[in-house]
């Protein structure tokens, strides 16, 4: 279905993602310090920019692992339905884990990955996401670390999408609607 057209607004620079991401790394580095090896997982397909970045930053011996959930398809409504497309490739058992995740926007996701990897017995689980949205949240969720929280504004850019586009983008921008009221 061909969307309506639409503007977008940058929210948050390159450059003050960047910056963020140094103060969260040694925030990880402080937390992980006396982890053998750390399993730093992405949750595709929206934090492949932001773990890209992250891993960059935090000095510390990882490994890195993915696992796909979906939930919105390529509207803008979550289907509350939180879809496992493609599952880690390591083991995680008695391991210090991190979720890197984009955003947390109803909370489905998150907590729903969250959930599931419990079940594999983790030493330590954390989750990061990189924006917050507490305005639309649907369960009581919340990731240990978060870069920013956002309004209630539909966002792409650094790894987020509307219908698959505006991925590539190297800040967080907010769609706008050309023909929506200012
Ligand atoms: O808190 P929620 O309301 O669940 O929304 C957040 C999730 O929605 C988006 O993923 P999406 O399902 O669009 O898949 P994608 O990561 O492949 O873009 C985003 O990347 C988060 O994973
Ligand atoms: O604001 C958003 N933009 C794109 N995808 C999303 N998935 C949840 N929230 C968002
Ligand atoms: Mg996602």
């Amino acid at each position: 279905m061909p969307h309506r057209p639409y503007v977008i607004d940058e929210m948050i620079s390159a450059k003050a993602i960047a910056a963020r991401i140094e103060d969260l790394a040694r925030e990880i580095r402080t937390e992980f310090a006396d982890t053998d090896k750390l399993v730093v997982i992405g949750l595709l397909r929206g934090s492949f920019v932001f773990i890209a970045d992250l891993v960059r930053e935090l000095d510390l011996p990882v490994e890195v692992d993915f696992l796909e959930a979906s939930s919105y398809g390529d509207g803008m409504e979550s289907s509350r339905e939180v879809r496992i497309l493609k599952d880690l490739r390591g083991q995680i058992e008695g391991r210090d884990v991190l979720i890197v995740e984009d955003i947390v926007d109803t909370g489905h996701t998150l907590a729903h990955v969250t959930d599931y990897l419990q079940t594999r017995h983790p030493a330590r689980l954390r989750t990061i996401a990189l924006l917050d949205k507490p305005a639309r949240r649907e369960v009581d969720f919340k990731a240990y670390w978060t870069g920013f929280e956002i309004p209630d504004a539909f966002v792409v850019g650094y790894g987020i999408d509307f219908a698959q586009r505006n991925r590539n983008l190297p800040y967080i921008g907010k769609v706008r609607f050309v023909d929506d009221a200012a």
